[in-house]
């Protein structure tokens, strides 16, 4: 059974791989992910300067295994600490895995300087630009504004110059699915859109204590996990119905177990990213989760991923 995966001109090896944010701040923890079944790795998104993030606790498992919250804040080792690790990767690695690295400037200048950066180091690894961190006090997810989304695009894809992604919040409003995929289809390389990020803004209470699980923001943080599967299966099928010329969809939200993952390809995810599982399970999920998708494509027949990719079936 084949799990591989091309996306924006690198090829995955193995076409599941961990959340920007999860397992992925410290070269340390890369390194686990290398050394894990996954087929790539994304970097924790990285502002211009290195940020502690918000004050904890920043991070809860919801109680039943439903998902879970986070108000992390951005926390990251600042940008050239990720150039110079793409710098130094084996993009030749015998397990033939590429590097995705997510930006998530705080302004349009931060991230107009990074790319340049980027650009200017001219390396394999592929960016993903992170326009839906839901957690910054004060900061509206840029994701939810389609103008200045635009904007931003007019400036930075040029500079990028190459193809790459970008990690999109979730939509609820099919209105918003097609002008959100309009922008999109202006930008010849943008390879593709990772949906969806966290569920922003939720809040997560304790009945016995009756308090918060987590500090920022009163409590308030992005919800991820099985919950937010058939939000993160929507975004994944309207972009894949919508973006056009090759632009291709990676999968987020909601992945447990094979059948996840094989409803994310069904729904026409070109890879599936893994959050809130990696964060309780460790890196052993990759292994588990392929071997599930492989029994589920062995039981029904399929012998590679493009055989049911996006052929979700409607009434
Ligand atoms: O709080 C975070 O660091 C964070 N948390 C998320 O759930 N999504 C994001 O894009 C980010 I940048």
């Amino acid at each position: 059974v084949d799990l591989s995966t091309s996306i924006a001109g690198v090829t995955l090896p193995n076409l599941l791989l961990n959340a920007s944010g999860v397992n992925c701040r410290y070269e340390n923890e890369l390194q686990q992910l290398l050394d894990s079944s996954a087929g790539s790795l994304v970097t924790k998104s990285a502002t211009l300067s290195s940020r502690d993030g918000n004050p904890e606790p920043r991070y809860a498992p919801l109680a039943g295994q439903i998902g879970s919250i986070n108000s992390m804040g951005l926390p990251n080792q600042g940008y050239e600490y990720y150039l110079e690790y793409a710098k130094k990767f084996d993009y030749n690695n015998a397990a033939g895995k590429p590097l995705f690295i997510s930006l998530a400037g705080m302004s349009l200048p931060d991230n107009k300087a990074m790319c340049e950066a980027f650009r200017d180091a001219n390396l394999p690894c592929v960016l993903e630009i992170n326009f839906s961190c839901p957690n910054l006090p004060g900061k509206p997810q840029l994701g939810y504004d389609m103008e200045a989304m635009e904007a931003a695009l007019q400036v930075l894809a040029p500079i990028i110059g190459k193809p790459f992604g970008i990690k999109l919040p979730p939509y609820f409003d099919i209105a918003h699915f097609d002008q959100a995929a309009a922008i999109f289809n202006k930008f010849d390389n943008i390879a593709y859109v990772t949906c969806i990020n966290s569920v922003g803004n939720g809040l997560a209470i304790d009945w016995e204590s009756e308090t918060a699980l987590i500090k920022p923001k009163d409590g308030f943080g992005g919800l991820g996990g099985l919950m937010v599967l058939q939000t993160s299966l929507a975004n994944v099928n309207a972009f894949y119905r919508r973006l056009n010329n090759g632009k291709q969809v990676i999968g987020c939200g909601g992945v447990t177990s094979g059948k996840e993952a094989f409803l994310h390809i069904l729904a026409g995810a070109s890879a599936v990213q893994i959050g809130t599982q990696l964060q309780e399970e460790g890196t052993g999920v990759f292994e588990r989760v392929s071997k599930e998708l492989e029994e589920i494509m062995v039981a029904k027949g399929y012998t590679n991923v493009e055989e049911f990719r996006g052929k979700v079936k409607t009434l």
